[in-house]
């Protein structure tokens, strides 16, 4: 069951394109990593994979087919900030059990102590918050991860223990991971596989005044 972006063009407004032309397949259980300058597009291409953003030209797939526009999304994006993920008016058992439903060992492991389930989002650390974005993107329904700088604001021991988590539950129901990081180490360390988003642009972007879309 692939995650495919196949001939992919998106640019913000009338600016410049900032992807144009990208073509990326990630197979199930894959871990792969997703380098590049800063501000080269890997964020903006992690969230059209996720279908947050839906790119001016050319598709995403999932085994084939579009991702499903209603119901639980297979493809999750964590990304570096929880703050902007998590509703401030909901207490944390309401967020973590906002669509399926995570295993109790999975939110277990990744240190998730029972009295944080009554608080509310500002009463909790950015790394406490990250392990509840974690905790909530790992369902059995979710077939891809898009993990956008997601431990970057972690020490490293916080860090270790939900890659090991991730990393685990991964390999358990072949879930499909692109870890989009500038930590080399971290690349090196995990993923089978690294792509550089400047040899995915088939067409060199921001250089590009005229497409067709
Ligand atoms: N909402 C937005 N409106 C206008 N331009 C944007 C917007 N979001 C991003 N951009 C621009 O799009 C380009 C790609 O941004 P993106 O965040 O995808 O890059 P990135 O590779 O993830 O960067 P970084 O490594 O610094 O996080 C950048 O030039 C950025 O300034």
């Amino acid at each position: 069951m692939p995650l495919e972006g196949q001939d992919l063009y998106y640019r913000y407004g009338n600016g410049p394109w900032v992807l144009a032309g990208v073509n990326i397949a990630i197979k199930s259980g894959e871990v792969v990593g997703l380098i590049g300058s800063s501000g080269y597009g890997k964020t903006t291409l992690g969230r059209i994979l996720a279908g947050y953003e839906q790119p001016h030209r050319g598709t995403v797939k999932l085994n084939g087919s579009l991702l499903p526009r209603r119901g639980y999304n297979p493809v999750q994006l964590v990304f570096q900030h929880p703050e902007k993920a998590i509703n401030p008016r909901w207490r944390m058992q309401d967020t973590l059990y906002e669509g399926e439903r995570p295993d109790a060992a999975i939110v277990q492991s990744l240190g998730i102590q029972q009295a944080w389930l009554k608080r509310w989002p500002n009463e909790l650390s950015g790394g406490e918050l990250q392990r509840f974005c974690v905790a909530r993107a790992l369902t059995q329904k979710t077939r891809f991860l898009i993990a956008d700088e997601m431990t970057t604001m972690l020490d490293a021991v916080t860090q270790a223990q939900i890659w090991h988590v991730v990393l685990y539950f991964a390999r358990k129901y072949d879930m499909g991971v692109l870890v989009v990081s500038h930590e080399k180490n971290l690349i090196q360390r995990i993923c089978s596989r690294v792509v550089h988003l400047a040899d995915l642009n088939s067409k060199q972007p921001g250089r590009i005044s005229c497409i067709s879309v």
